[in-house]
């Protein structure tokens, strides 16, 4: 290890620990990082270790993801310890975690950003993205899903498969990444292994390869019996400390417990049919070499052959413990190097094309107050080095990057360059977002769409930029809109950019303008969501805003087909603008809008009309005529147009926008209102008063199934009836309820609700 490398990355830690006490606000946090992380010479040479690139077979870029309260913090906490990463234990329950640093995050006890950790377990690198398990944050969990090679799903061993691991699990499959299950919490009474396998089985349609079983129950769960090497791992509270770091490894014989061997044995022969099923290398090998004699199977050979069952997503490894009791973490550290694949093993489209190249996506932004926005880049190929320029293909432009710094949680560490495989985040870069696809330079970005177009067939399928941009996020529509007014009007330019930052860092956020009372609006995912912006433009930004009624962002369709023609002629100036356009609008079965012309005018109409007529199109689509709400399910067919030379683009666009709302207007209006699918775990004694309130809701109970002592109600509910709806529950069920939501639809509202809320949004109720 040189030692100038190492006074180096003493000076870079150091040089921004200097940094932070110069402001007052972070001087505890300064000390929390010291106390944590830089206990002694050691330490620091452990992070030099962690800085430097490895070799990419050792990566592993990883996602933790769950319902929320599974434990994925508490997991990732037990990881950093174990690493030696940390020298204490964090507690989301005291609010001292490396992952959630926001102030909201400690003090509400759950993660709202995902937070990205580096760290090292026996010669691998392990990347770690701790993501939110409340719906209001899903855009989270998918912007860290579509960098990530493989993914942890932590479950509450009692309740098995909640509402948002299925949401959560779905986003994994769509984008093919290989998982492994930790069964949490079997250190509660109600833990139960078969009862969570059965649903990971049912509910995801998934195909647990279980790996290990617990030894003991509830508070006698002591470790857990591996499979694959015949051991028993056992955790024993030593007389100086019970972290959990140290535990004993035997390997099962005689002197175990008949019951113990037996369920050992059965539940290894079990695991070995299986894994011979999925796998036809392991299943020869089997065959061929070990008959019935399944004892005889080698544990490497075993381990080898669940990979590639996991890899190929025939199955998936399910190991168990209890993170907050220190059981069962380091095994699970095991698991990822073992089972989950390196960046080189999984296949990136496009990324061929830049060859040795640069070729990164930039797949979340962070706004440093200091250092302005700070981009998270996961490198496909290529290197990134610093201080260099980069190309963003997306932007179209070139722009500086200062500095590379490797993630730590809200620490981070300067280093020079960084290969493909790593995830990085950089300084500088300042008009990069969310979903940019960055290169080395124009030029690169030119051979790469060359060598595209070259290759038989994908240029010719797609052609342009498409060949060479790795597809972005999806950002989902949000559902609830407010209005945010600052204190003075001379605290509005401040506004605005705290909500420009908040909206760069946050896609979910969208801000617009109420054109008919001037007032901002601010658009999000959640009541939650809200909540926590608003948190956030106080404590972050030092402005005190006044939030309006929250209100539930509709949607607006239409009941019947509509033809009908307008004309526009009008003379601005000297020039003369006439249009006349006939058109004809239908209902159709579908989330969003479209626009098409008859197979006649498609073959007349100029390039700069056709853009022209769908502007205007699109324009009507935004603001529905009934109550100004984006439109659903519209499809829109142009027979004809016809435009005098010398009318400018945006008369013809006019002129469509015109003769849209008159069609629209003809079409009979309906109101769309989001429906939420609901899930409220609850103790049979509250059921009755819980569903009373739900009818009282509109409510539609879908299921109800008996979970241990618990009942779990499945339920769709108007999000417009779920205001406050989390205080209700706590105050009917005495706080012994949860619940979570996700939209499930958008529905036409019955004619009574919807004259109720045009009277009531024009003031008449
Ligand atoms: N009994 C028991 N409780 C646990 C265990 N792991 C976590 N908890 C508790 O469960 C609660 C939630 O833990 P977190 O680690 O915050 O869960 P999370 O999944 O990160 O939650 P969100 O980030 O809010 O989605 C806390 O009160 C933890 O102390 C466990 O193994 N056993």
């Amino acid at each position: 290890m040189p030692v100038g490398a190492l006074q180096t990355l003493n000076r870079v830690i150091w040089g921004r620990c200097l940094l932070k006490a110069g402001s007052q606000s972070c001087r505890c946090d300064v000390n929390w990082h010291l106390r944590r992380f830089h206990g002694s010479p050691k330490d620091d040479i452990k992070s030099l270790r962690a800085v430097l690139n490895p070799d990419i077979s050792k990566i592993r870029n990883i996602g933790i993801m769950a319902h929320i309260d599974a434990g994925k913090t508490t997991t990732t906490e037990r990881m950093l310890y174990y690493s030696g990463y940390t020298r204490a234990l964090g507690d989301v329950d005291d609010g001292d975690t490396v992952t959630d640093f926001m102030a909201q995050e400690r003090e509400r006890g759950i993660t709202i950003q995902s937070a990205a950790v580096t760290f090292d377990w026996k010669n691998h690198r392990i990347n770690l993205i701790d993501t939110p398990g409340h719906v209001d944050f899903t855009l989270e969990v998918e912007r860290a899903l579509r960098v990530l090679d493989g993914a942890i799903a932590v479950f509450d061993a009692s309740a098995g498969v909640e509402a948002q691991t299925l949401t959560v699990w779905r986003q994994a499959e769509k984008h093919h990444i290989p998982c492994v299950c930790f069964l949490n919490k079997m250190d509660k009474p109600t833990a139960d292994l078969q009862f969570s396998i059965e649903s990971i089985r049912l509910k995801l349609k998934a195909n647990p390869v279980v790996l290990q079983f617990p030894i003991g129950s509830g508070r006698n769960f002591t470790g857990v019996v591996d499979l694959l090497t015949n051991q028993k791992l056992t955790w024993k509270p030593t007389s100086t400390r019970d972290d959990g770091r140290t535990f004993e490894v035997k390997h099962l014989g005689q002197s175990d417990d008949p019951e113990l061997l037996q369920a050992a044995k059965e539940a290894r022969a079990a695991l070995i049919e299986q894994v011979a099923d999925l796998d036809d290398k392991f299943a020869e090998l089997l065959l061929t070499n070990y008959g019935d004699n399944f004892d005889g199977v080698p544990a490497n050979l075993l381990q080898e052959a669940v990979r590639r069952v996991t890899l190929a997503r025939k199955g998936v490894p399910v190991l168990c413990g209890s993170s907050l009791k220190n059981k069962g973490v380091q095994p699970l550290l095991d698991a990822i190097t073992a089972y989950l694949p390196n960046p080189n093993e999984r296949h990136h489209d496009l990324v061929c094309w830049y060859k040795e190249d640069l070729c990164a996506l930039a797949f979340k932004v962070l706004h440093d107050k200091q250092r302005g926005p700070l981009v998270f880049l996961r490198i496909y190929s290529g290197t990134l080095k610093a201080q260099t320029a980069v190309h963003n293909i997306n932007r179209n432009s070139t722009e500086r990057m200062s500095r590379l710094l490797v993630p730590f949680a809200d620490q981070h560490v300067e280093i020079p360059s960084m290969s493909a495989g790593n995830i990085a985040l950089t300084v500088g870069l300042k008009q990069t977002v969310t979903g940019d696809t960055i290169v080395s330079s124009k030029a690169s970005a030119a051979a790469a769409l060359c060598r595209a177009q070259n290759d038989s067939g994908v240029g010719k399928k797609r052609g342009g930029q498409a060949d060479i941009i790795l597809s972005g996020v999806e950002v989902p529509d949000p559902v609830f809109f407010c209005t945010i007014e600052p204190p003075t009007m001379a605290k509005q330019a401040d506004l605005e950019f705290a909500l420009n930052c908040l909206q760069r860092e946050d896609p979910s956020l969208k801000v617009r303008v109420d054109p008919d009372s001037g007032q901002t609006v601010l658009c999000g995912m959640g009541e939650l969501h809200i909540e926590v912006l608003h948190d956030r433009i106080r404590r972050e930004y030092g402005i005190e805003t006044q939030l309006g009624p929250l209100q539930v962002a509709y949607r607006e369709t239409i009941l019947q087909q509509v033809s009908t023609t307008d004309t526009l002629d009008r003379t601005v100036g000297s020039r003369r603008h006439a249009a006349s356009v006939n058109l004809t609008v239908r209902p159709v079965d579908m989330a969003s809008c479209e626009v098409a012309f008859t197979e006649e005018l498609q073959e007349q109409i100029s390039p700069e009309i056709k853009e022209a007529v769908e502007n205007g199109v699109q324009s009507s689509f935004l603001q529905g005529p009934l109550l100004g709400y984006p439109m659903k399910g519209v499809s829109t067919l142009i027979h004809s147009i016809s435009v005098e030379p010398g009318t400018s683009p945006a008369m013809v666009s006019a002129c469509v926008s015109r003769c849209m709302l008159k069609a629209l207007r003809l079409a009979g209006g309906q109101v769309l209102e989001p429906v939420m699918s609901l899930e409220v775990t609850l103790g049979e004694e509250h059921l009755s008063s819980v569903l009373g309130d739900l009818a009282q809701r509109r409510g539609t109970v879908r299921d109800i199934q008996t979970r241990h002592d618990n009942k779990v109600l499945l339920a769709t509910v108007p999000l417009a009836e779920m205001m406050g709806y989390s205080t209700v529950l706590r105050t009917v069920t005495s706080g012994n309820a949860t619940f979570s939501m996700e939209l499930d639809a958008y529905e036409a509202m019955n004619p009574q609700e919807q004259s109720a809320l045009l009277k009531r949004m024009s003031g008449l109720m």
